[in-house]
């Protein structure tokens, strides 16, 4: 599992990988991200900071302002933004070391599950504030934050002590047909094979992911445990188990014929009451509305 992380595999595969640079999380940024008590606050950006004063609506300083006693309001202090300076400008010169556009990606996984909530739909960010969105807004990253270590039978901790960002390459038109997924179990490659990607990874049992670019370069991309939560795709880990069992050792190469079977690799998943269109739902309250305020606009206009 721990070998599975982007800041431990990455260094000995930087040559055949994506460029990516690997920022280690002060654990203020990492208690941010798993901070649920209060409202969801961006970070303040250091290219802000000068508006701070006149953001911060303080009564006291206005003409008008009549304190009065014992009414408790004193008390409330406006809680200022959080704010990670340091983190932002190494983020920044990264960002730009990287030609200006980046994918996230924490210790295991990248946001995949919050690309919805971003103003173009996917995982590219130009800027600190899009990440620290992005990674608050994201359950695959709640997962390496809090549950990583689940599935493990020799589990000693219930997380890793530290965090880590991953910023990769930006690339704008990855075709999910040409990725592929490649599992290895006891160093034998009993899923998929590609010649290019050496064997030198440390674990007996793992998958990588590969893809494929147009002029048939094979870039790596990923490595995940094993089985746990691992996706299998077009495989069960029972099948793939049971081959070995068998003592199988032939490679088996899955594709999808159809193209309209091939779905995009980022899951795009929205939160349940966008598609919860059922009686007394939201969606289904909301079209009730429109239906009404339509009859009565047309029998006002009658
Ligand atoms: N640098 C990049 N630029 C653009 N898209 C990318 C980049 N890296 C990955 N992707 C896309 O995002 C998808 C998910 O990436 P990745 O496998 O790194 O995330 P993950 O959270 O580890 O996923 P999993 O848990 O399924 O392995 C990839 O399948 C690919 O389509």
């Amino acid at each position: 599992m721990n070998r599975c992380q982007i800041q431990e595999w990455y260094p000995n595969f930087k040559s055949c990988s994506i460029k990516t640079t690997i920022h280690e999380l002060p654990e203020s940024f990492v208690q941010y991200l798993l901070d649920d008590s209060g409202p969801f606050l961006l970070p303040l950006s250091i290219t802000n900071y000068d508006a701070l004063p006149n953001r911060v609506h303080k009564p006291e300083e206005e003409e008008d302002f009549v304190a009065v006693e014992g009414s408790g309001d004193e008390a409330e202090e406006p809680v200022p933004p959080p704010s990670f300076p340091e983190l932002e400008m190494e983020i920044k010169a990264s960002i730009e070391s990287l030609g200006g556009a980046i994918f996230p990606k924490l210790n295991w996984s990248a946001p995949k599950d919050s690309a919805w909530i971003s103003s173009t739909g996917n995982l590219k960010c130009t800027s600190f504030s899009e990440i620290a969105l992005l990674l608050r807004s994201s359950d695959s990253v709640i997962h390496d934050l809090y549950h990583a270590y689940d599935s493990c039978t020799d589990k000693t901790a219930s997380r890793p002590s530290s965090f880590f960002l991953a910023l990769r390459k930006w690339y704008p038109s990855l075709k999910p047909e040409m990725e592929f997924r490649c599992f290895v179990h006891h160093k034998l490659l009993v899923g998929i094979c590609q010649r290019e990607v050496k064997g030198n990874f440390g674990s007996e049992s793992y998958t990588f992911d590969v893809y494929v670019t147009k002029d048939g370069r094979v870039k790596l991309l990923d490595f995940n445990p094993w089985g746990a939560s691992t996706l299998p795709l077009m495989f069960t880990w029972d099948e793939l188990e049971e081959k070995l069992r068998e003592g199988g050792n032939e490679l088996e190469f899955r594709i999808v014929e159809s193209r309209c079977g091939i779905r995009p690799g980022l899951k795009t998943a929205v939160p349940y009451d966008y598609l919860d269109t059922s009686q007394g739902s939201g969606w289904d309250q909301f079209l009730r509305n429109a239906d009404e305020e339509l009859r009565w606009q047309t029998s006002a206009g009658a």
